[in-house]
């Protein structure tokens, strides 16, 4: 004992495990944790301290609450916490943990990494998915506002009571499902937000998700997964089944129509990120099987999606909370691109005040409030305490972000404060990490910020926007596994603006 507490001495506390509150046998601190989880953690933090060690069952986790912390985490240390904790859960619907995201860090998380940003979400590939008009994203902003036009033209007194929740899904979802598999054309013939493959997919995703939330708890109890009371394990296992085989289905298509063009000597105008993928299998097959293929499809959207869509809810609510706001980011929007035409991606770096405001909303509801778990892969000291191997880190950006010590009047929607290039009123502590930081950082952030500029850009420039009666959009937050989900759908009252009547009647 006395050596154990002479080396602690000696080691300046880098010994001492993170704070943590006292813990029940077997379920450790499951009992503190409600929903959502990033408000009980951050509770817990003010409690214990920006750096805490919890047990949930059978598991060890630390929660970082600190831009210091969190500095420290993905510089210092980021290559001991680059990797992931295993969710057996999970594992059943992510081909055994072997997506993108779920992956653990190594020679074939490079690889995977390095195929996602050089070939799939790359400056130029989302340049093409959202420069030009039939890029994907840009042929789906376009789309949605004729589709809105139209819903209001029908509409009593031409304002439609739009459920924006569902539109902003389906919008980003086609647009994925046409960058990874070239479904323009089914989706141009049904004239909806997503084409048939998208509905079909997102049916598979939607049996899937409550089965794996479900099976969650096996996570930290094991003996639950042994036991498999409700046949939850076999029910997920047919979700996955179904879900492959559409992913199949895309890449044989894909493949097919690689082939038909090969033969006629035809120049395919636009490749998906399917026909991307199948380039490179051909030179290296053992690489690029088709299960890696449809990991790495199934990643792009599962990771994109509902990211993205949540992201534009969110910062949709803030906005038609603070009509002033709205108001200033349309001036901006017809100052620049006038009204005679439609918003392009290329204006997008032009509106300042704009991109403000979608860097508040990302600071205010951060996607993914607790970033994606890591784990530390080697022993370490963060904030002085000992981390040591084997122990997931939760870092908990939805605190960072609103730390009354690194921000001024953290809770208000102020997109002027990152006018300028700064954050006004923000000390050097302040730190945004809504796409996370270090090396498993989010590929896809500059696909995101300039779906969020376009979308929201159309949406703010073709149509006047109201709340339901009049009264505030309800911010309350729901409970939402890894993501930061509004706690009721978001719904709005969408009028086509008198100035823009005459591009929405030509779409
Ligand atoms: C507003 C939209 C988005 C937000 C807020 C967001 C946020 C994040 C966050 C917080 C992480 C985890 C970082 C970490 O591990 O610490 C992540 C990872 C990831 N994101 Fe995004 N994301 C968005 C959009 C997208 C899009 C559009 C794509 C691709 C189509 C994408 C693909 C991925 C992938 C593949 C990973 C895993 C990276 C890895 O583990 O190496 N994300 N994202």
């Amino acid at each position: 004992l006395l050596r154990r507490r002479r080396s602690k001495a000696s080691s300046g506390g880098k010994n001492r495990p993170p704070p943590s509150p006292p813990a029940i046998p077997v379920i450790g601190h499951l009992h503190l944790l409600q929903k959502p989880l990033h408000a009980s953690l951050a509770r817990l933090a003010a409690r214990h301290g920006p750096v805490l060690s919890l047990r949930l069952g059978s598991r060890a986790a630390v929660v970082v609450s600190s831009a210091a912390g969190a500095r420290e985490c993905f510089t210092e240390h980021d290559v001991a916490f680059a990797t992931r904790p295993r969710f057996p859960a999970l594992e059943l619907a992510t081909f055994g943990g072997a997506t993108l995201s779920t992956c653990p860090y190594g020679p074939y998380w490079r690889d995977l990494r390095r195929v996602a940003t050089v070939h799939l979400l790359s400056a130029r590939r989302v340049g093409l998915m959202t420069l030009p008009a039939s890029g994907a994203v840009a042929a789906g902003a376009r789309g949605a506002a004729r589709r809105l036009h139209r819903a209001a033209a029908a509409a009593p007194g031409g304002a439609a009571r739009v459920e924006l929740k569902r539109r902003l899904f389906d919008l980003i979802l086609g647009a994925l499902m046409e960058a990874v598999a070239g479904t323009r054309t089914s989706r141009d013939e049904a004239d909806a937000d997503t084409s048939p493959e998208a509905r079909e997919f997102k049916e598979t995703l939607d049996a899937m998700a409550p089965l794996v939330g479900a099976a969650n708890t096996w996570d930290y109890f094991p003996v639950l997964r042994w036991l498999d009371v409700f046949g939850v394990k076999r029910k997920i296992m047919a979700a996955v089944r179904r879900r492959d085989a559409f992913l199949q289905r895309l890449i044989d298509a894909e493949r097919r129509r690689m082939d038909e063009d090969e033969c006629s000597g035809r120049e395919s105008e636009k490749e998906s990120m399917i026909a991307v993928l199948l380039s490179l299998q051909k030179s290296e097959p053992e690489i690029y099987t088709d299960t890696v293929i449809m990991s790495l499809c199934s990643s792009m959207f599962s990771a994109g999606t509902e990211t993205t869509a949540t992201a534009a809810e969110w910062a949709m609510s803030l906005l038609l909370n603070h009509p002033e706001v709205l108001k200033r980011a349309q001036a901006e929007i017809d100052a620049s691109v006038g009204t005679s035409r439609l918003l392009s991606a290329a204006d997008v770096p032009g509106l300042g005040y704009l991109q403000c405001v979608v860097t508040e909303a990302l600071r205010l509801y951060p996607a993914v409030p607790l970033l994606v778990p890591h784990e530390s892969a080697a022993d370490c000291a963060v904030g002085g305490h000992h981390v040591p191997r084997g122990t997931m880190l939760l870092v908990n950006a939805y605190a960072i972000h609103r730390d009354p010590a690194a921000w001024a009047d953290p809770a208000a929607f102020r997109p002027e404060r990152f006018e300028a290039g700064g954050a006004a009123g923000a000390t050097e502590a302040a730190l945004m990490i809504p796409f996370g930081m270090g090396r498993r950082k989010c590929p896809g952030e500059s696909l995101a910020l300039r779906t969020l500029g376009l979308v929201l850009g159309t949406l703010i420039h073709c149509f006047d926007w109201d709340t339901v009666g009049g009264a505030e959009v309800d911010m309350a937050e729901g409970a939402g596994g890894l993501m930061l989900p509004r706690a009721a759908p978001l719904e709005a009252m969408c009028r086509p603006r008198r100035a823009m009547l005459g591009v929405l009647q030509k779409l």
